[in-house]
């Protein structure tokens, strides 16, 4: 591609607390589903990045893990990652849900991102679910929680204000050639995407213990180009028997309806019919061991 002097590009990190609409964000700026999204926190375990390419610049967005008190082995991988993915970016998007008071939380995230040397942008979210008032409310706590280069208030949502947010975090770009082929949106392997698209629909599924207690891997998947069809057999984990008992349902009918919704998202990603096997295995404690964690991809994404 022929690099003017004009173009742009460069990393933009999210960062903010769980669930405070990181991932949503990211699938309405690039308007289709990259990221999973769910109203469970701790829904992303990965940190990915997704590439918005525009004729003049190349926008590369790092979704994180939201940052929180970890209880666990995995809940320290997520922060981890979360961190350092704030190292050696252009500029780093700090999210705060206008909707809801700020915390502790909010006040230890702008206190690491005071730190970094990346241009700063205060995303108040979901203001959709804000009166006015509470979202000047929120502007002014946020304003006193560091300094910004710039603040956009914004609903992923309903999609007011997605594109001020990209025209404000393209301004603080710096001059560059693009880094990602210009075809590329995301870096996820697509092994991943499908294990990804399957546990959000679980996420979704079941309350409590269940979400944070499974783990998906895809265990095979093969593309039949006679059939125009993929085979894809995964693998949930959970830690426990009882657990397993639950996510299969009487007479297996919570499987299948999970097989059945990530059957259509998966048709949609692939572009062709989907064969989806999914089978339950137990192993115990698998939170508690950072080698499973890495083997799952989780945190940094390095199995
Ligand atoms: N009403 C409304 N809901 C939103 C908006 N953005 C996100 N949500 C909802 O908030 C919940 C969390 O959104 P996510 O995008 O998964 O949040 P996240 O920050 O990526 O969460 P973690 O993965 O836990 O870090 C989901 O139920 C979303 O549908 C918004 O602009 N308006």
């Amino acid at each position: 591609m022929l690099v003017t002097e004009e173009f742009r590009s460069g990393f933009v990190t999210l960062v903010g607390r769980p669930n405070a609409g990181k991932s949503t964000l990211i699938n309405a700026i690039m308007g289709k589903k990259i990221a999973i999204t769910s109203s469970t926190v701790q829904t992303t375990r990965h940190r990915f990045r997704a590439v918005l390419n525009r004729p003049d610049f190349q926008m590369i967005m790092v979704d994180t893990p939201g940052l929180h008190k970890p209880k666990d082995a995995l809940g320290e991988e997520l922060n981890t990652s979360a961190l350092k993915a704030l190292e050696d970016v252009d500029v780093a998007a700090f999210l705060v849900d206008a909707s809801k008071p700020i915390g502790k939380g909010d006040r230890w995230i702008a206190e690491q991102l005071q730190r970094s040397c990346a241009k700063k942008i205060c995303v108040l979210s979901k203001i959709d679910l804000a009166d006015d008032r509470q979202i000047s409310a929120q502007r002014e706590a946020a304003e006193q929680l560091g300094q910004w280069d710039a603040m956009v208030a914004l609903s992923a949502v309903t999609g007011y204000n997605v594109e001020a947010f990209v025209e404000e975090a393209e301004q603080l770009l710096p001059p560059g050639p693009a880094w990602f082929p210009r075809d590329m949106e995301t870096d996820q392997p697509l092994e991943v995407m499908i294990a990804e698209f399957i546990r959000e629909k679980i996420l979704r599924s079941f309350n409590d213990e269940i979400p944070h207690a499974i783990g998906v891997a895809v265990d095979e998947f093969e593309y039949d180009r006679r059939k125009d069809l993929y085979r894809i057999f995964a693998i949930i984990y959970v830690e426990r028997d009882s657990q397993k008992g639950i996510i299969i349902g009487k007479k297996g009918q919570a499987i299948k309806a999970i097989g059945i919704e990530a059957r259509e998202d998966l048709e949609h990603l692939l572009g062709c019919r989907v064969f989806l096997d999914l089978s339950v295995k137990v192993r115990k404690n698998w939170r508690r061991d950072a080698n499973q964690i890495r083997r799952f991809g989780y945190g940094d994404g390095v199995a």
